[in-house]
């Protein structure tokens, strides 16, 4: 499914957060979108889950669009917010039930679906546990399980490492690039940290509201006459 980006300008009052901006996202792929603090993520991502209303410029996910027709659009679309998302006196199966009754699924596909992906998560045992029980890291998966119910092409995640120690990040940055190899999801993972990046990844680095690299990190590297991505991060935004 193509992934399209086009031109999106948006403003708080008359302060310009995002200028112009238009990408394209490759099926199966882990796109990093790179920027430093303030640069616009969040914002782009409340755009992409429609959070906030476009002003200027569409979003188009398999041809369909955001601003047409929101509703078919945003069924192609998980999204694992900054903010932890769970109820945490409910047990991580209440909450992935509950997620999945407000996608329209039964009760039977709910608990297929959810044991799948506890299974994949190796979660499966904490399955009736309340979320409260559970460490950061194993919350986030929790997340990330109950955004994948409704069968998702395109998984959002905004700085989803946030919080969480090094070991923990890593081992969340690995699986979520598992799943786009096994399922051929297409991710777009928000983060200021250049650790989460690798050079294979496409990224697409924001800064101030504008895109300013976009391809893969070797060829961006390139462009830049760089060294590597952090020398890359550098360069452009000053930050890192
Ligand atoms: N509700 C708002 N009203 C006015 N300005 C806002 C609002 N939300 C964000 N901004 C401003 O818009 C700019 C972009 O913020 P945004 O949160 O999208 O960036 P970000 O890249 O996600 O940063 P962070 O990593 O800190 O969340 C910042 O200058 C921020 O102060």
């Amino acid at each position: 499914m193509t992934i399209e980006a086009r031109d999106i300008s948006f403003h708080y009052g008359d302060k310009a957060v995002l200028k112009e901006v238009s990408f394209a996202l490759s099926s199966g792929r882990f796109h990093a979108l790179l920027g430093p603090n303030g640069a616009g993520k969040s914002t782009l991502f409340g755009l992409l889950t429609r959070l906030l209303a476009l002003q200027q410029g569409d979003v188009l996910l398999g041809g369909q669009s955001l601003r047409k027709q929101p509703a078919e659009a945003m069924r192609k679309i998980g999204v694992v917010f900054q903010q932890n998302a769970l109820d945490l006196d409910l047990t991580v199966r209440q909450n992935l039930h509950y997620h999945a009754a407000l996608h329209g699924l039964s009760r039977k596909e709910a608990r297929a679906r959810g044991d799948r992906e506890l299974t994949r998560f190796n979660l499966l045992d904490r399955a009736d546990d309340a979320v409260r029980q559970l460490n950061g890291g194993h919350r986030r998966r929790v997340e990330i399980a109950r955004a994948l119910l409704h069968q998702p092409s395109l998984l959002l995640l905004d700085e989803p490492t946030v919080g969480l120690d090094v070991a923990s990040r890593r081992a969340l940055n690995e699986h979520v690039r598992t799943l786009c190899e096994q399922d051929g999801l297409t991710v777009l993972w928000a983060t200021h940290l250049i650790e989460e990046v690798q050079e294979q990844d496409k990224v697409l680095i924001l800064h101030q509201g504008r895109l300013l690299a976009n391809g893969t990190g070797q060829v961006i590297c390139e462009e830049q006459g760089a060294q590597n991505l952090a020398e890359t991060f550098h360069k452009l935004t000053g930050a890192g």
